[in-house]
């Protein structure tokens, strides 16, 4: 493989609010960076921020109801213009969410050398035709899915069977036994209504023997809740380093579950709404548990059992190792090379 390609990573959500599909083109662009390559970080954004990163930012985000939650889209023409600008001359552009309205399509366009992935997961709906028509008028050298789920809507949309590679997380080094009053901490944007943060709350209600710690952005607020807000990178892994369990009571449309891997490689345990996404994260049932979407009695109950039952945070740990960019980084880079680089 040649080393120092030139790498264009178009992410088309907003860097101004934390979300998954940042989270994962941030992390991979800073380890193509410590692999001697130059990658670059396409995104709408308005937020001058250190990311360790080359970033070109586009600008304010709008909003779109989308999948029981809300995508901020970069979709004014000269947003458009400027992305497929940014990503010229690039040896691969790697775009994320290629079907997106604004950016994202606007740049898998321009590309010259293309590779996409799909991160979504939801059934078909009438927004599924447009998708196809635009997914006709591309041309990717690879296609890339991050799980099971995101692979069968990306089927259903191009036709296409995708390789799967999952997201990848950066894990810090082995977790510390917890001490102290026992933490469960809900991590997410907790205005977002699939992310159910009011059923954490109302598990909160019932679990007396606990401290419960939400961060994330949004106004939604408990009085059974700690709340930190948005927090920096830094101190959500401060937080999920001290925290007994992550609660993720998750109502729908997940794909993946960036969130188990980031608690468990932390070395916290699991507890989770049973979405198939989260299970294939979350695998191993020493570490996790799961209850019916939406049950919060059921929740407490499984939150109750686990803080009666602790972990040992090494094997959650461990459980988190094959989402670590050593393992994941190599299987993207294969793909650029797949893509006719090197
Ligand atoms: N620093 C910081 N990070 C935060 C905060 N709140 C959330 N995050 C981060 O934002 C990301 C949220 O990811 P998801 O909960 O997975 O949400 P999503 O944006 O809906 O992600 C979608 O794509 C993911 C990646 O493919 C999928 O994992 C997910 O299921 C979903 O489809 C995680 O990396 C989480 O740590 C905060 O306050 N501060």
């Amino acid at each position: 493989m040649s080393s120092d390609l030139t790498v264009a990573l178009v992410c088309p959500y907003s860097l101004d609010t934390p979300g998954g599909v940042a989270t994962h083109v941030l992390g991979l662009a800073r380890w193509l960076l410590r692999e001697g390559h130059r990658p670059t970080v396409i995104a709408p954004g308005t937020r001058e921020v250190d990311a360790g990163v080359p970033l070109t930012l586009l600008g304010r985000a709008t909003g779109f109801r989308f999948n029981g939650s809300v995508a901020e889209l970069a979709v004014r023409p000269a947003q458009a213009r400027m992305a497929a600008r940014a990503v010229r001359g690039a040896d691969i552009v790697h775009v994320h969410e290629p079907l997106t309205p604004g950016i994202g399509y606007a740049a898998s366009r321009a590309a010259e050398r293309l590779v996409v992935t799909h991160h979504a997961s939801f059934p078909a709906g009438p927004l599924n035709p447009l998708a196809r028509l635009r997914s006709r008028r591309l041309n990717p050298r690879v296609r890339i899915a991050v799980s099971d789920a995101a692979a069968a809507t990306a089927r259903s949309v191009t036709g296409i069977d995708p390789v799967i590679i999952p997201n990848a997380i950066e894990l810090p080094g082995m977790p510390v036994e917890r001490s102290g009053r026992p933490r469960v901490v809900f991590l997410g944007r907790l205005d977002d209504p699939r992310k159910g943060f009011q059923v954490f709350a109302r598990v909160a209600g019932l679990v007396q023997e606990a401290e419960f710690v939400a961060m994330g952005p949004g106004a939604a607020r408990s009085p059974d809740v700690h709340h930190l807000g948005r927090v920096s990178d830094a101190v959500r892994l401060e937080v999920l380093g001290s925290a007994d369990i992550l609660l993720a009571p998750n109502l729908h449309g997940e794909s993946f579950g960036l969130i188990l891997a980031e608690a468990l490689g932390c070395g916290a345990a699991v507890v989770a709404s049973d979405l198939p996404a989260f299970r294939a994260v979350a695998d191993d049932h020493r570490v996790a548990s799961f209850f019916p979407v939406g049950d919060a009695r059921a929740a407490a109950t499984a939150v109750r059992r686990r803080l009666s039952d602790p972990i040992d945070p090494i094997l959650a740990w461990r459980s988190a190792q094959r989402f670590g960019w050593d393992q994941v980084g190599p299987r993207v880079l294969s793909a650029y090379r797949a893509a006719g680089v090197g």
